[in-house]
């Protein structure tokens, strides 16, 4: 499969500008995920790589091939695209193995293709006799993706596949399309509005916002080192905190840290996660507003002496009871941003 390049890509609906002047690299057999909010420009931005949309400026290649900009746009079948919609994909009133073989040139469409991407999508072959109405959400969003790969398209884009199935089944499925991916070689975009999905299933996390790229890294690195607190509060969560950093410490109303990278010494911002933050019998005195009980852990509600609020994500059994005061402190190296001063 290709490698995906994006250089300055654009795309205007009136004054709305849907995507603005994004650069993206997608390296060839792995998986990105387009991350953002309502509205941002997900969507459109798969669209222009699919090639159902023309972008205004910029240019989209695959491998050295360009496929849109430079004054020419190759067609979407010409591109040699997967595309996996967020439901309803499949044919109704054909069987799961047609539905497979549609994409297929008709000399392959009864050979061993079919069965071994069913086999790649972890679905018994006993399915391919089945009607697309007689699966369930999960294993047809797994047998659209099979129709998908079927024809080894050079980049797989798939449009928030999960979004109508319930949480456990979002979760098996996600998991199972990932590994069906990888064991494909696939390179893939997936357009999601899930943190968690974005995170646990991608090698990288691309991050939009009003139609812009903000930020693409490995799920680790974006968790770690987000660029700014929008970012930071939208994967996982986080307290922000005015700091002052000495020496390679940071010093906040939680207490010292030290910081992640080579920071100067002076006024900061520190991004805080809740699990960095523990129950202590020394460290900063703080407030119990709140308890979240999920079992295998909670969030707890802290308020500090100067009104400022703060989520410590700790064991479900071990929280502490709504109104009680505790000690709080923080744990491991903190990731510091400018002080906005
Ligand atoms: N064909 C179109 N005509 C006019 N405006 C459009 C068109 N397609 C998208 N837009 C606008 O461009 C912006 C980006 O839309 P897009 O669908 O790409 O966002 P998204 O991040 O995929 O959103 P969602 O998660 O809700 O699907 C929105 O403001 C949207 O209203």
């Amino acid at each position: 499969m290709s490698r995906v390049t994006l250089r300055g890509v654009s795309r205007s609906f009136g004054s709305v500008h849907a995507v603005d002047g994004v650069d993206l690299d997608v390296q060839q057999g792995s998986l990105t995920a387009v991350l953002g909010p309502s509205g941002c420009g997900k969507t459109t931005l798969l669209r222009l790589v699919a090639g159902f949309l023309t972008p205004q400026a910029g240019t989209i290649a695959f491998d050295d091939r360009v496929v849109a900009g430079e004054g020419r746009s190759i067609a979407p079948q010409e591109r040699r695209v997967g595309y996996v919609p967020q439901e309803g994909a499949l044919f109704p009133h054909l069987d799961v193995a047609a539905n497979i073989a549609f994409g297929l040139p008709r000399a392959e469409r009864s050979g061993g293709r079919v069965a071994e991407m069913l086999d790649l999508v972890e679905l018994p072959a006993s399915f391919a006799r089945r009607s697309a109405h007689e699966l369930s959400g999960g294993q047809q969003q797994r047998v659209a993706l099979a129709r998908a790969l079927a024809p080894r398209p050079s980049v797989v884009l798939l449009d928030e596949p999960f979004s109508s199935l319930d949480a456990s089944l979002r979760i098996s499925t996600g998991r199972a399309v990932a590994r069906a991916l990888r064991a494909a070689g696939a390179t893939a975009l997936l357009v999601t509005h899930d943190q968690d999905e974005a995170l646990s299933l991608s090698d990288q996390v691309a991050v939009m916002r009003a139609g812009r790229l903000v930020q693409a890294a490995d799920p680790r690195d974006l968790y770690r080192f987000p660029v700014d607190d929008e970012v930071a509060r939208f994967v996982g969560g986080a307290a922000i905190l005015a700091a002052t950093v000495t020496g390679g410490v940071a010093t906040c109303a939680l207490g010292s840290a030290p910081v992640h990278a080579d920071v100067a010494d002076g006024a900061v911002r520190v991004v805080v996660r809740p699990e960095q933050l523990a129950l202590v019998h020394e460290g900063a005195p703080a407030r119990v507003v709140d308890v979240s009980f999920y079992g295998h852990d909670a969030a707890v509600q802290l308020e500090l002496p100067d009104g400022q609020r703060v989520v410590a994500r700790g064991p479900g059994l071990d929280a502490p009871q709504a109104g009680s005061e505790v000690r709080i402190a923080i744990q491991g190296a903190v990731h510091c941003l400018p002080s906005g001063l």
